[in-house]
């Protein structure tokens, strides 16, 4: 049977017939419910059963992002939440800071922190909804940080984190954002690697952020190859290192390391100039992929095929920067 494009399949039927009443679906179906039972009816069949049977069965896996907003959508938790969505998991986002692009100036950041205990409210709700005591039926235990933007974010983050029981925290260490100078945030940058990185257990550092991280020059796969190691010995972390476009030639190449396995993901540079939301949306696939039990590597290999695709359907805009589309190919 199905009920209105297997809706009941994936939530309480008993939730579904208290909001939708007895319905006729498009196709014919007529159901209704009596007593503990539910029946639906269309020309020459008829299906019944109980209302407990069906009740969360096949609960979507739950990724919760500590993230910023990106008001224009290319980049931040709105580029995390599109990617959890298409990949299927039930995405959460939790906002540590409002950027808004200025296009007076340059298109460079306004950055506005949200209150501290304004970020400890949405953690504890979360927690509280589908954290390990909540009984959810999928329980929580996958995170991604990206942008948290000061070090008084940083210290409540690392409370929740420490506090909390996640399997999986990906770390994009977001220190600098396409446009801005580097060293615009140097401060922040002790902070997360003092704090945030030894909790990570998967980070996803950018061409900057991998030289910052790892105190080497990146010149080139090899130079980016000894990085990601160096991220690991500091870290203990799997490390997808991103080379993006800020490496010579004619792929766009990252460096994946875990401690045993070194894999080279790579992928035809599309175009030269890099696209809002690559690097959120990276580690927002492996956080994905994470939380629906794939390796760190298959996560990785997964989600290097889901930017390259995504950069390839890029939208463009009236900002000089084209925004990463996770939507597939619109023919
Ligand atoms: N023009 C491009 N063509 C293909 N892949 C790209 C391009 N730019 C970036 N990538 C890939 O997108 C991902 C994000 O990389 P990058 O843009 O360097 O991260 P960040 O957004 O953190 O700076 C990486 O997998 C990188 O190799
Ligand atoms: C809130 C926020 N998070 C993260 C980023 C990093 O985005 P990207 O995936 O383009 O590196 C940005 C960049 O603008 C941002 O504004």
């Amino acid at each position: 049977m199905v009920v209105e494009g297997n809706y009941a399949a994936r939530h309480n039927l008993r939730d579904f017939f208290a909001r939708k009443g007895n319905f006729s679906a498009p196709n014919g179906t007529f159901c209704a419910t009596s007593g503990t039972g539910w029946t639906c009816q269309s020309a020459g069949s008829r299906a019944t059963g109980k209302m407990d049977t069906m009740t969360s069965a096949v609960a979507p896996a739950i990724a919760l992002t500590i993230a910023g907003s990106e008001a224009t959508g290319g980049a931040g938790a709105q580029a995390d939440l599109k990617t959890f969505q298409e990949l299927g998991v039930f995405g959460i986002a939790n906002l540590t800071c409002i950027v808004s692009f200025n296009p007076k100036d340059n298109w460079n950041h306004r950055f506005v922190p949200v209150d501290q205990q304004v970020i400890a409210d949405q953690l504890e709700a979360t927690t509280a909804a589908y954290g390990a005591a909540s009984g959810a039926p999928s329980v929580l235990d996958t995170v991604k940080i990206g942008m948290l933007g000061s070090p008084a974010t940083i210290s409540t983050v690392e409370k929740a984190l420490t506090d909390g029981s996640f399997k999986h925290v990906v770390l994009d260490p977001v220190l600098i954002c396409k446009g801005q100078e580097p060293g615009h945030a140097l401060d922040t940058d002790q902070a997360l690697k003092a704090q945030i990185l030894p909790l990570a257990t998967f980070v996803t550092p950018n061409h900057f952020e991998a030289e910052s991280l790892s105190g080497l020059t990146i010149t080139d796969e090899e130079s980016l190859k000894a990085a990601a190691i160096r991220i690991h010995e500091i870290s203990g972390a799997a490390v997808l290192a991103k080379g993006g476009v800020r490496l010579e030639g004619p792929d766009a190449v990252d460096v994946y390391y875990d401690g045993g396995t070194l894999e080279v993901l790579r992928a035809p540079k599309v175009g030269e100039v890099a696209v809002s939301g690559a690097g959120c949306s990276l580690a927002a696939a492996v956080t994905a992929e994470l939380a629906k039990g794939a390796t760190p590597l298959e996560a990785a290999r997964t989600a290097k095929a889901f930017v390259t695709a995504g950069i390839k359907n890029r939208v463009s805009s009236g900002a000089p920067f084209d925004a990463l589309w996770q939507g597939g190919a619109l023919s």
